[in-house]
């Protein structure tokens, strides 16, 4: 079913209720794999409900111990932006972000090989796409090697491929461990993509811009 509104006092900002959690809210700006800023995102918020958010808060403590923190890329996303997915999809002509994000799969093939989807699990709110980052003292951050970038739609962005170095496996590791001791299950496509095993909405796609 869709339906317009989470319910307020479910749907939180983890900029807000994570202290130190990154959020680079890349669909907000124009550094993703369209190259523009995505509809329905109009402020650069990631959100979660607060049930993922609770379990995703014991992550980032876990990590914030060994001097590192999650960079979340994406939380909820709305319907809206997922149909602005599809829509560039079908406009084959526009190739503009190919190299950085897909040199190696055809356009055509990017929803029928998993990489996004037309029915997303992240508009039903308890689905987040992150990385970690290794912390410096000046407050800054270095994201951690996990073999290929954020979005980078590419069989090298397989979880468990073994063709990428083993640093980067490692912290592919790290990052599934932790995130699956505290509820969240990976994506086997994309190391980045986890769900809540027990989201609150399992059949609910909502439709509310990000703000
Ligand atoms: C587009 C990418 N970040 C992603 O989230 N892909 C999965 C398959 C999705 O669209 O749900
Ligand atoms: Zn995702």
């Amino acid at each position: 079913a869709e339906t317009e509104a989470v319910p307020d006092a479910e749907l939180v900002d983890l900029g807000q209720v994570i202290p130190g959690l990154v959020c680079e809210a890349r669909y907000f700006g124009n550094e993703n794999f369209i190259g523009e800023q995505i509809d329905g995102y109009l402020a650069p918020k990631c959100l979660l409900t607060r049930r993922a958010a609770q379990q995703l808060a014991y992550v980032q403590k876990e990590l914030e111990a060994f001097g590192m923190t999650l960079v979340v890329f994406d939380g909820y996303r709305p319907q809206l932006a997922v149909d602005h997915f599809v829509r560039w999809a079908a406009d084959l002509d526009d190739t503009k972000m190919k190299t950085a994000y897909y040199p190696n799969v055809p356009k055509s093939k990017l929803f029928e090989e998993g990489y996004i989807a037309a029915k997303s699990g992240h508009s039903r709110a308890s689905t987040i796409d992150l990385s970690i980052g290794k912390t410096d003292k000046n407050g800054g951050y270095t994201l951690l090697e996990m073999g290929t970038p954020f979005d980078f739609f590419d069989v090298l962005s397989h979880g468990e491929n073994p063709d990428i170095p083993a640093d980067a496996r490692g912290n592919r590791l790290l990052l599934r461990s932790v995130m699956m001791r505290h509820g969240f299950k990976p994506y086997s496509a994309e190391w980045w993509h986890f769900t809540l095993e027990n989201e609150p909405f399992p059949t609910t796609y909502f439709t509310e811009p990000v703000e």
